[in-house]
Protein backbone atom coordinates (compact mmCIF):
# COMPACT_ATOMS: atom_id res chain seq x y z
CA UNK A 1 0.00 0.00 0.00
CA UNK A 2 1.99 3.27 -1.46
CA UNK A 3 -1.08 5.36 -2.12
CA UNK A 4 -2.48 6.75 1.09
CA UNK A 5 -2.99 10.19 0.26
CA UNK A 6 -3.13 12.79 3.27
CA UNK A 7 -6.05 15.16 3.92
CA UNK A 8 -3.03 17.60 2.77
CA UNK A 9 -2.76 15.95 -0.16
CA UNK A 10 0.71 14.64 0.38
CA UNK A 11 1.03 10.92 -0.59
CA UNK A 12 2.28 8.84 2.27
CA UNK A 13 4.36 5.64 2.61
CA UNK A 14 2.91 2.33 3.89
CA UNK A 15 2.54 2.72 8.08
CA UNK A 16 4.31 -0.24 9.80
CA UNK A 17 2.23 -3.07 10.99
CA UNK A 18 0.68 -2.72 14.67
CA UNK A 19 1.63 0.99 14.89
CA UNK A 20 -0.11 4.40 14.92
CA UNK A 21 -1.15 5.48 11.51
CA UNK A 22 1.35 7.11 10.09
CA UNK A 23 3.87 6.82 12.55
CA UNK A 24 6.87 4.96 13.29
CA UNK A 25 7.55 4.19 16.50
CA UNK A 26 11.39 4.97 18.37
CA UNK A 27 13.45 7.91 19.65
CA UNK A 28 16.64 8.57 17.40
CA UNK A 29 16.02 5.06 15.62
CA UNK A 30 17.73 4.58 12.02
CA UNK A 31 14.46 4.14 10.00
CA UNK A 32 13.76 3.89 6.97
CA UNK A 33 10.58 4.48 4.63
CA UNK A 34 9.21 5.15 0.65
CA UNK A 35 6.59 6.45 -0.25
CA UNK A 36 6.57 4.47 -3.26
CA UNK A 37 7.78 1.15 -3.93
CA UNK A 38 11.51 0.76 -4.45
CA UNK A 39 12.23 4.18 -4.01
CA UNK A 40 14.88 3.87 -1.31
CA UNK A 41 18.05 2.54 -2.29
CA UNK A 42 19.49 -0.69 -0.28
CA UNK A 43 22.78 -1.63 0.71
CA UNK A 44 23.79 2.11 -0.68
CA UNK A 45 23.69 5.58 -0.21
CA UNK A 46 24.46 7.36 -3.53
CA UNK A 47 23.66 5.15 -6.49
CA UNK A 48 24.42 6.13 -10.13
CA UNK A 49 20.99 6.95 -11.19
CA UNK A 50 17.71 6.78 -8.22
CA UNK A 51 15.21 4.99 -9.26
CA UNK A 52 12.19 7.27 -10.17
CA UNK A 53 15.08 9.47 -11.36
CA UNK A 54 15.39 11.16 -7.67
CA UNK A 55 17.57 13.27 -6.22
CA UNK A 56 19.60 11.37 -3.46
CA UNK A 57 21.14 14.59 -0.61
CA UNK A 58 21.86 14.03 2.79
CA UNK A 59 20.40 16.29 5.59
CA UNK A 60 23.39 16.69 8.25
CA UNK A 61 22.04 17.54 11.67
CA UNK A 62 26.08 17.15 13.43
CA UNK A 63 28.83 17.64 12.18
CA UNK A 64 30.43 14.56 10.03
CA UNK A 65 32.84 13.80 12.67
CA UNK A 66 30.34 13.73 15.98
CA UNK A 67 30.58 10.57 18.20
CA UNK A 68 29.31 7.75 16.58
CA UNK A 69 26.56 7.67 19.44
CA UNK A 70 25.83 11.45 18.58
CA UNK A 71 25.90 11.34 15.05
CA UNK A 72 22.97 12.17 13.24
CA UNK A 73 21.88 12.71 9.15
CA UNK A 74 19.19 11.41 7.25
CA UNK A 75 19.42 10.34 3.13
CA UNK A 76 16.85 11.81 1.19
CA UNK A 77 15.87 10.70 -2.32
CA UNK A 78 13.60 13.77 -3.99
CA UNK A 79 12.18 15.33 -6.87
CA UNK A 80 14.34 17.67 -7.04
CA UNK A 81 17.43 18.47 -4.57
CA UNK A 82 17.10 21.58 -1.89
CA UNK A 83 19.52 23.59 -3.86
CA UNK A 84 16.66 24.16 -6.53
CA UNK A 85 14.52 25.39 -3.80
CA UNK A 86 15.76 28.14 -2.87
CA UNK A 87 17.12 30.69 -4.81
CA UNK A 88 18.35 34.35 -3.85
CA UNK A 89 16.98 35.79 -0.69
CA UNK A 90 15.70 38.93 0.44
CA UNK A 91 15.52 40.22 3.91
CA UNK A 92 12.36 40.15 5.65
CA UNK A 93 10.90 41.57 8.75
CA UNK A 94 9.54 39.07 11.78
CA UNK A 95 8.66 42.08 14.28
CA UNK A 96 7.87 39.25 16.97
CA UNK A 97 10.29 36.57 16.79
CA UNK A 98 13.54 37.21 18.46
CA UNK A 99 16.82 35.64 18.85
CA UNK A 100 19.57 35.61 21.81
CA UNK A 101 21.14 37.70 22.71
CA UNK A 102 18.50 40.57 22.70
CA UNK A 103 18.99 42.36 25.49
CA UNK A 104 16.60 45.78 25.99
CA UNK A 105 18.44 48.36 27.89
CA UNK A 106 15.44 49.90 29.68
CA UNK A 107 13.67 46.16 30.46
CA UNK A 108 14.55 44.48 33.69
CA UNK A 109 14.54 40.77 33.35
CA UNK A 110 16.11 40.09 37.03
CA UNK A 111 12.90 39.52 38.49
CA UNK A 112 10.28 36.52 38.97
CA UNK A 113 7.55 37.14 36.76
CA UNK A 114 4.00 35.92 35.47
CA UNK A 115 1.87 36.07 32.91
CA UNK A 116 -1.77 35.31 31.47
CA UNK A 117 -2.46 33.57 28.54
CA UNK A 118 -1.18 35.61 25.29
CA UNK A 119 -4.71 35.83 23.87
CA UNK A 120 -5.72 35.49 20.27
CA UNK A 121 -6.44 38.99 17.98
CA UNK A 122 -8.41 38.98 14.95
CA UNK A 123 -4.97 39.05 12.56
CA UNK A 124 -4.77 36.05 10.91
CA UNK A 125 -1.32 35.13 12.01
CA UNK A 126 0.96 31.73 10.78
CA UNK A 127 2.94 29.65 12.44
CA UNK A 128 6.00 32.58 11.15
CA UNK A 129 3.44 35.47 11.68
CA UNK A 130 2.43 34.77 14.98
CA UNK A 131 5.40 33.50 17.21
CA UNK A 132 5.56 35.34 20.18
CA UNK A 133 9.03 35.62 22.10
CA UNK A 134 8.69 35.92 25.44
CA UNK A 135 12.50 35.34 26.62
CA UNK A 136 15.90 34.95 24.77
CA UNK A 137 19.43 33.26 26.50
CA UNK A 138 22.43 32.65 25.87
CA UNK A 139 23.38 33.26 22.03
CA UNK A 140 22.10 31.85 18.66
CA UNK A 141 25.19 32.95 17.01
CA UNK A 142 27.22 30.85 19.38
CA UNK A 143 25.06 28.31 19.34
CA UNK A 144 23.88 27.69 22.83
CA UNK A 145 20.92 28.54 25.05
CA UNK A 146 17.36 29.16 24.08
CA UNK A 147 14.53 31.09 22.84
CA UNK A 148 10.67 30.53 24.65
CA UNK A 149 7.81 31.65 22.32
CA UNK A 150 4.25 31.83 22.65
CA UNK A 151 2.07 30.64 19.68
CA UNK A 152 -0.81 32.26 18.68
CA UNK A 153 -2.08 30.45 14.71
CA UNK A 154 -5.04 31.12 13.11
CA UNK A 155 -4.07 30.90 9.58
CA UNK A 156 -2.57 27.32 7.27
CA UNK A 157 0.64 28.86 5.33
CA UNK A 158 -0.31 28.31 1.95
CA UNK A 159 2.49 27.80 -0.41
CA UNK A 160 4.71 29.05 1.98
CA UNK A 161 7.49 26.64 3.56
CA UNK A 162 9.90 27.62 6.76
CA UNK A 163 12.72 25.97 7.90
CA UNK A 164 14.95 27.44 10.60
CA UNK A 165 18.99 27.67 10.93
CA UNK A 166 19.36 28.23 14.04
CA UNK A 167 18.19 25.30 16.39
CA UNK A 168 15.44 23.01 16.67
CA UNK A 169 11.87 23.57 17.94
CA UNK A 170 10.35 22.35 20.66
CA UNK A 171 7.08 22.45 20.04
CA UNK A 172 4.02 22.10 23.31
CA UNK A 173 0.56 22.67 22.04
CA UNK A 174 -2.20 24.56 24.63
CA UNK A 175 -5.35 24.96 22.74
CA UNK A 176 -6.19 23.85 19.27
CA UNK A 177 -4.70 21.34 16.88
CA UNK A 178 -1.79 21.78 14.30
CA UNK A 179 -0.61 19.61 11.34
CA UNK A 180 3.36 20.19 10.50
CA UNK A 181 4.04 18.94 6.63
CA UNK A 182 7.41 18.50 6.81
CA UNK A 183 9.86 16.89 4.13
CA UNK A 184 10.21 13.79 6.18
CA UNK A 185 6.58 13.10 6.47
CA UNK A 186 3.37 14.74 8.20
CA UNK A 187 3.21 15.23 12.18
CA UNK A 188 0.06 16.02 13.77
CA UNK A 189 -0.48 17.29 16.99
CA UNK A 190 -2.84 18.30 20.16
CA UNK A 191 -2.38 19.30 23.80
CA UNK A 192 -0.89 16.87 25.90
CA UNK A 193 1.59 16.16 23.23
CA UNK A 194 4.81 17.82 21.82
CA UNK A 195 6.63 17.63 18.66
CA UNK A 196 10.32 18.12 17.62
CA UNK A 197 11.00 19.78 14.78
CA UNK A 198 14.85 19.63 13.97
CA UNK A 199 17.23 22.52 12.80
CA UNK A 200 17.31 22.76 8.83
CA UNK A 201 14.07 20.99 8.33
CA UNK A 202 11.96 22.58 5.70
CA UNK A 203 8.01 22.59 6.74
CA UNK A 204 4.57 24.21 6.58
CA UNK A 205 1.91 24.65 9.15
CA UNK A 206 -1.61 23.86 8.81
CA UNK A 207 -4.25 24.72 11.12
CA UNK A 208 -6.62 21.47 11.92
CA UNK A 209 -8.56 23.12 15.26
CA UNK A 210 -8.13 26.50 15.38
CA UNK A 211 -7.29 28.84 16.70
CA UNK A 212 -4.07 27.56 18.37
CA UNK A 213 -1.94 28.54 21.04
CA UNK A 214 1.45 26.39 22.51
CA UNK A 215 4.88 26.97 23.65
CA UNK A 216 7.75 26.79 21.97
CA UNK A 217 11.56 26.02 23.14
CA UNK A 218 13.93 26.87 20.18
CA UNK A 219 17.20 24.93 21.39
CA UNK A 220 20.25 26.97 19.64
CA UNK A 221 22.46 24.10 21.61
CA UNK A 222 23.50 20.37 21.21
CA UNK A 223 19.78 18.49 20.29
CA UNK A 224 17.43 17.21 22.58
CA UNK A 225 18.10 13.70 23.94
CA UNK A 226 16.47 11.57 26.26
CA UNK A 227 18.08 12.12 30.28
CA UNK A 228 20.11 8.94 31.85
CA UNK A 229 18.04 7.48 33.62
CA UNK A 230 21.04 6.25 36.57
CA UNK A 231 19.59 3.99 39.26
CA UNK A 232 16.19 4.25 37.74
CA UNK A 233 16.88 1.25 35.22
CA UNK A 234 16.06 1.11 32.04
CA UNK A 235 12.10 1.72 31.86
CA UNK A 236 9.76 4.45 33.34
CA UNK A 237 10.01 8.30 32.68
CA UNK A 238 9.96 9.00 28.43
CA UNK A 239 10.68 5.60 26.85
CA UNK A 240 11.78 5.82 23.53
CA UNK A 241 9.25 3.58 21.67
CA UNK A 242 6.72 6.16 22.38
CA UNK A 243 7.97 8.67 19.94
CA UNK A 244 7.15 8.30 16.87
CA UNK A 245 8.57 9.67 13.33
CA UNK A 246 6.22 10.04 10.23
CA UNK A 247 6.53 8.23 7.68
CA UNK A 248 7.44 9.44 3.84
CA UNK A 249 5.29 11.66 2.50
CA UNK A 250 5.72 13.99 -0.80
CA UNK A 251 3.38 16.23 -2.63
CA UNK A 252 4.64 16.97 -6.79
CA UNK A 253 3.19 20.21 -6.91
CA UNK A 254 3.90 23.33 -8.74
CA UNK A 255 2.83 26.60 -7.51
CA UNK A 256 4.63 29.10 -7.03
CA UNK A 257 5.63 29.20 -3.72
CA UNK A 258 7.68 31.39 -0.76
CA UNK A 259 10.43 29.70 1.76
CA UNK A 260 11.05 31.46 4.69
CA UNK A 261 14.49 30.67 6.53
CA UNK A 262 15.39 31.68 9.86
CA UNK A 263 18.86 32.37 10.11
CA UNK A 264 21.55 33.90 12.61
CA UNK A 265 18.39 35.70 14.20
CA UNK A 266 17.16 36.93 10.80
CA UNK A 267 14.59 36.14 8.49
CA UNK A 268 14.89 35.50 4.83
CA UNK A 269 12.25 34.97 2.04
CA UNK A 270 13.21 33.12 -1.29
CA UNK A 271 10.39 32.27 -4.25
CA UNK A 272 10.49 29.04 -6.09
CA UNK A 273 7.84 27.58 -8.25
CA UNK A 274 6.68 24.12 -6.68
CA UNK A 275 6.59 22.10 -3.18
CA UNK A 276 10.11 21.68 -1.44
CA UNK A 277 8.35 18.59 0.56
CA UNK A 278 9.24 16.28 -2.54
CA UNK A 279 10.95 13.41 0.09
CA UNK A 280 9.68 10.32 -1.91
CA UNK A 281 11.84 8.09 0.35
CA UNK A 282 14.28 8.78 3.14
CA UNK A 283 16.78 6.86 5.86
CA UNK A 284 18.37 7.94 9.34
CA UNK A 285 18.32 9.20 12.51
CA UNK A 286 17.52 12.80 12.16
CA UNK A 287 13.99 13.46 11.34
CA UNK A 288 11.22 15.09 13.07
CA UNK A 289 9.12 13.26 15.85
CA UNK A 290 6.42 13.64 18.06
CA UNK A 291 5.61 12.20 21.72
CA UNK A 292 2.12 12.41 23.64
CA UNK A 293 2.88 13.05 27.26
CA UNK A 294 0.02 11.00 28.87
CA UNK A 295 2.66 8.15 28.20
CA UNK A 296 5.04 9.78 30.16
CA UNK A 297 5.58 7.62 33.60
CA UNK A 298 6.45 10.10 36.38
CA UNK A 299 9.09 8.92 38.89
CA UNK A 300 8.37 10.15 42.09
CA UNK A 301 9.72 9.56 46.59
CA UNK A 302 7.45 6.65 48.15
CA UNK A 303 7.66 7.62 51.65
CA UNK A 304 8.77 10.91 52.50
CA UNK A 305 10.35 14.34 50.86
CA UNK A 306 10.32 15.84 47.53
CA UNK A 307 12.88 15.46 45.31
CA UNK A 308 14.20 17.83 42.89
CA UNK A 309 12.35 18.40 39.85
CA UNK A 310 14.78 16.76 37.46
CA UNK A 311 13.26 13.26 37.77
CA UNK A 312 10.45 14.97 35.71
CA UNK A 313 12.88 15.86 32.70
CA UNK A 314 11.41 14.29 29.91
CA UNK A 315 14.22 15.83 27.73
CA UNK A 316 17.76 16.98 28.44
CA UNK A 317 19.71 18.96 25.84
CA UNK A 318 22.99 18.99 26.95
CA UNK A 319 26.03 22.51 27.37
CA UNK A 320 29.58 21.67 27.33
CA UNK A 321 29.39 21.03 31.02
CA UNK A 322 28.49 17.72 32.44
CA UNK A 323 25.17 17.19 34.01
CA UNK A 324 24.61 21.55 33.43
CA UNK A 325 21.89 21.20 30.91
CA UNK A 326 21.70 24.25 28.29
CA UNK A 327 18.01 23.37 28.33
CA UNK A 328 16.02 20.69 30.38
CA UNK A 329 12.25 19.94 29.56
CA UNK A 330 10.29 18.76 32.93
CA UNK A 331 6.87 17.68 33.32
CA UNK A 332 4.69 18.36 35.93
CA UNK A 333 2.06 15.95 34.91
CA UNK A 334 -0.99 13.62 37.01
CA UNK A 335 0.38 11.73 40.01
CA UNK A 336 0.48 10.37 43.36
CA UNK A 337 1.12 12.40 46.30
CA UNK A 338 2.01 10.02 49.26
CA UNK A 339 4.93 10.91 50.96
CA UNK A 340 4.78 11.31 55.20
CA UNK A 341 5.85 13.85 57.03
CA UNK A 342 6.36 15.86 54.71
CA UNK A 343 5.86 19.02 53.10
CA UNK A 344 4.96 18.27 49.90
CA UNK A 345 4.71 20.82 47.15
CA UNK A 346 7.56 22.15 45.77
CA UNK A 347 9.98 23.58 48.61
CA UNK A 348 11.35 27.21 48.67
CA UNK A 349 14.15 27.87 46.54
CA UNK A 350 17.07 29.56 44.33
CA UNK A 351 18.27 27.52 41.39
CA UNK A 352 21.44 28.42 39.54
CA UNK A 353 18.94 27.49 36.30
CA UNK A 354 16.74 29.81 34.74
CA UNK A 355 12.60 28.46 35.30
CA UNK A 356 10.64 29.48 32.88
CA UNK A 357 7.12 27.47 33.46
CA UNK A 358 4.02 26.90 31.18
CA UNK A 359 0.49 25.41 32.46
CA UNK A 360 -0.76 23.22 29.98
CA UNK A 361 -4.23 22.75 31.59
CA UNK A 362 -5.34 22.45 34.73
CA UNK A 363 -3.85 23.77 38.66
CA UNK A 364 -0.16 23.56 39.50
CA UNK A 365 0.31 22.70 43.55
CA UNK A 366 2.69 25.48 44.37
CA UNK A 367 0.39 27.91 42.44
CA UNK A 368 -3.39 26.49 42.89
CA UNK A 369 -4.45 30.17 41.59
CA UNK A 370 -3.25 32.89 39.15
CA UNK A 371 -0.99 30.30 37.27
CA UNK A 372 -3.63 29.51 34.92
CA UNK A 373 -3.53 27.57 31.61
CA UNK A 374 -2.24 28.81 28.94
CA UNK A 375 0.08 31.59 31.67
CA UNK A 376 3.42 31.53 31.98
CA UNK A 377 5.86 32.08 35.07
CA UNK A 378 9.71 32.84 34.86
CA UNK A 379 11.80 32.56 38.12
CA UNK A 380 14.67 33.56 36.58
CA UNK A 381 18.20 32.65 37.43
CA UNK A 382 19.17 32.94 41.39
CA UNK A 383 16.12 34.41 42.38
CA UNK A 384 13.96 32.76 45.29
CA UNK A 385 10.85 31.02 44.83
CA UNK A 386 8.15 28.66 45.74
CA UNK A 387 4.87 28.37 47.36
CA UNK A 388 2.69 31.34 47.62
CA UNK A 389 0.81 31.70 50.56
CA UNK A 390 -2.27 29.57 50.21
CA UNK A 391 -0.18 26.19 49.10
CA UNK A 392 2.19 26.90 52.17
CA UNK A 393 -1.19 26.96 54.59
CA UNK A 394 -2.47 24.43 52.83
CA UNK A 395 0.10 22.00 53.04
CA UNK A 396 1.53 22.73 55.89
CA UNK A 397 -1.59 21.98 58.02
CA UNK A 398 -2.96 19.38 55.50
CA UNK A 399 -3.69 16.02 57.30
CA UNK A 400 -1.73 13.85 54.76
CA UNK A 401 -3.03 11.05 53.25
CA UNK A 402 -2.32 9.48 49.83
CA UNK A 403 -3.90 12.23 47.56
CA UNK A 404 -4.08 12.38 43.43
CA UNK A 405 -3.20 15.09 41.67
CA UNK A 406 -5.73 14.95 38.94
CA UNK A 407 -6.44 16.65 36.01
CA UNK A 408 -2.79 18.47 35.32
CA UNK A 409 -0.21 19.42 33.25
CA UNK A 410 2.76 21.97 33.57
CA UNK A 411 6.10 22.01 32.35
CA UNK A 412 9.17 23.89 32.61
CA UNK A 413 11.83 24.84 30.14
CA UNK A 414 14.72 25.10 32.42
CA UNK A 415 18.52 26.86 31.16
CA UNK A 416 21.64 27.44 32.89
CA UNK A 417 21.45 30.45 31.31
CA UNK A 418 19.81 33.84 32.44
CA UNK A 419 16.22 34.66 30.60
CA UNK A 420 16.02 37.86 29.29
CA UNK A 421 12.46 39.27 28.47
CA UNK A 422 11.77 40.48 25.32
CA UNK A 423 10.12 43.97 24.40
CA UNK A 424 6.66 41.96 24.08
CA UNK A 425 6.89 40.22 27.46
CA UNK A 426 7.50 43.62 28.90
CA UNK A 427 4.89 45.46 27.26
CA UNK A 428 2.67 43.77 25.04
CA UNK A 429 1.56 40.42 26.93
CA UNK A 430 -0.74 40.45 29.89
CA UNK A 431 2.24 40.87 32.48
CA UNK A 432 0.74 40.38 36.18
CA UNK A 433 1.91 43.20 37.99
CA UNK A 434 1.29 41.73 41.43
CA UNK A 435 2.61 38.47 41.10
CA UNK A 436 5.22 38.95 43.68
CA UNK A 437 2.73 39.66 46.33
CA UNK A 438 2.09 36.05 46.17
CA UNK A 439 4.35 35.96 48.94
CA UNK A 440 3.82 38.85 50.75
CA UNK A 441 1.50 37.28 53.54
CA UNK A 442 3.81 34.51 54.23
CA UNK A 443 4.46 35.77 57.70
CA UNK A 444 6.78 35.00 60.34
CA UNK A 445 6.11 31.78 62.64
CA UNK A 446 8.48 32.11 64.80
CA UNK A 447 8.74 32.71 68.40
CA UNK A 448 11.18 31.25 69.91
CA UNK A 449 9.41 27.97 71.00
CA UNK A 450 9.86 25.15 69.14
CA UNK A 451 6.33 24.16 67.73
CA UNK A 452 6.32 27.98 66.20
CA UNK A 453 3.17 30.27 65.70
CA UNK A 454 0.91 28.37 63.40
CA UNK A 455 -2.07 30.42 64.24
O1 LIG B 1 9.64 26.32 40.82
C1 LIG B 1 8.87 25.46 40.44
O2 LIG B 1 7.66 25.46 40.70
C2 LIG B 1 9.43 24.25 39.68
C3 LIG B 1 9.94 23.27 40.64
C4 LIG B 1 9.17 22.19 41.03
C5 LIG B 1 9.61 21.32 41.99
O3 LIG B 1 8.84 20.27 42.33
C6 LIG B 1 10.84 21.50 42.60
C7 LIG B 1 11.64 22.57 42.20
C8 LIG B 1 11.18 23.45 41.22
O4 LIG B 1 11.95 24.45 40.77
FE1 LIG C 1 11.65 26.40 40.81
Amino acid sequence: MYDETTTSGLIRAATPVGTRAGYMPGFGNDFETEALPGALPQGRNSPQRCAYGLYGEQLSGTAFTAPQHRNERTWCYRIRPSVKHVGRFVRIDMAHWKSAPNVIPDVTSLGQYRWDPVPHSDEALTWVTGMRTMTTAGDAGAQSGMAAHVYLVTASMQDEYFFSADGELLVVPQEGRLRFCTELGVIDVEPKEIAILPRGLVYRVEVIDGPARGFVCENYGQKFELPGRGPIGANCMANRRDFKTPVAAFEDRDAPSRVIVKWAGEFHATEIGHSPLDVVAWHGNYAPCKYDMRDYCPIGAILFDHPDPSIFTVLTAPSGVEGTANIDFVLFRERWMSMENTFRPPWYHKNVMSELMGNIYGEYDAKPKGFVPGGISLHNCMLPHGPDNDAFMKASLAELQPEKLDETMSFMFETRFPQRLTEFAARTAPLQDDYVECWSSLRKRFTGAPEGDWS
